[in-house]
């Protein structure tokens, strides 16, 4: 392991009972890394964090941290900081005292305790509202507190639990750029869950894309929206028509797709919306969706081997609901799946 990693799961298991949440699950994180666990509900996301937290014991597998084995460490003694989404500020106390509580466990106290606090605030922009107590705060500033909190412990890691889910959209897209931010200029190493692709892939450093208790995917933002590697990843991240290769042949879950010429050698390929070429090709369908989306129009199409999710520039003419048309899935212009 190098110097540079931060955090490392080998092999961890992790049950509930006779049900098995994680299966044999390897991931390593670098320092000052923004990695984002993102999967479907029930995928093991939440098990995994509670597991790094301490707040699970493993049933098999090892926990380093920095290098040294944190498996069987007690969670106060692991310098991993946690904030959930519900994140549960005492209300009746200060924002100052909020993000004070933590450190004055910790036996911290008068002027140490003070230049902490204010450096917390002042990350997150909070000086000003210190003596303001949470129920005076608006969703944001709150989960800002929430933070301030949580980085005032200088955990070596920190784990954010879905952290923005509680924000409405507006606030959600503020925060993600907030938490950006802080992270940045901290460098604190972070480990968030989400469900959320969009919010995974503005945000992260990295992305694990996790499903069934196991990591389908690991790779930079890009590479995950660009190159997923199966079916589940590409479904995840926006493909709307995804193909297996069998025999030579491209199928559909219902038929089997006339297209001629070399097919790589895959598993299969998934087209965006906007790799479908409309009006040119060998291949029919007809309009039975048209929905403008501002710069582009989106169609569904109804063909021979199931339905067929289109766009097009808005600038061009519209099909209209009930048109027929030819249109192309060139094979350059799809993602190469390389397992089921
Ligand atoms: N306390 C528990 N007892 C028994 N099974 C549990 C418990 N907590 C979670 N599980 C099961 O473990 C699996 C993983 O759950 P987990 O909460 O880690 O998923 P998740 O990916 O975080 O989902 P979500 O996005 O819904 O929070 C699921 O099958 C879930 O039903």
């Amino acid at each position: 392991m190098s110097d540079a990693t931060a955090l490392s799961l080998e092999k961890l298991t992790l049950r509930y009972g006779n049900t098995t949440a994680v299966e044999s699950l390897d991931l390593t994180i670098g320092k000052g890394e923004l990695v984002a666990l993102l999967g479907p509900s029930g995928c093991g996301k939440t098990t995994t964090m509670r597991a790094i937290a301490g707040l699970l014991a493993p049933s098999g597998g090892t926990i380093r941290l920095d290098g040294v084995d944190i498996t069987r460490v007690a969670t106060n003694k692991r310098h991993i900081g946690l904030m959930f989404q519900s994140y549960a500020l005492f209300p009746h106390l200060t924002v100052f005292d909020n993000v004070a509580f933590g450190l004055k466990l910790k036996g911290i106290k008068g002027a140490d305790l003070r230049n902490r606090v204010e450096s917390g605030l002042k990350s997150v922009g909070l000086m000003d509202y210190a003596a303001r107590k949470p129920p005076e705060l608006s969703g944001g500033q709150q989960q800002r507190v929430a933070l301030a909190r949580s980085m005032v412990m200088e955990p070596k890691v920190l784990l954010l639990d879905e952290p923005l889910s509680n924000l409405d959209a507006r606030l959600r897209l503020d925060m993600r750029t907030e938490l950006q931010r802080v992270q940045k200029e901290t460098g604190v190493t972070m480990i968030f869950v989400t469900h959320d692709q969009a919010e995974a892939l503005a945000l992260a450093d990295r992305i694990v894309v996790m499903r069934k208790g196991a990591i389908e995917q690991i790779g930079t933002p890009e590479e995950i929206y660009n190159a997923p590697v199966s079916h589940f990843v590409a479904d995840f991240v926006g493909f709307e028509n995804i193909y297996s290769i069998r025999d030579g042949r491209l199928h559909s879950d219902t038929a089997t797709l006339p297209i001629d010429g070399p097919l790589p050698d895959a598993a299969g390929l998934a087209f965006r919306p906007r790799a479908v070429v409309l009006g040119q090709g060998n291949l029919r369908g007809t309009v039975r969706g048209v929905s403008f989306a501002g710069g582009t129009r989106e169609y569904v199409l109804e063909t021979a081997f199931g339905t067929v999710k289109a766009e097009a520039d808005a600038a061009l003419p519209a099909y209209r609901l009930g048109e027929e048309l030819v249109f192309d899935l060139p094979i350059q212009n799809a993602a190469i799946l390389s397992r089921q």
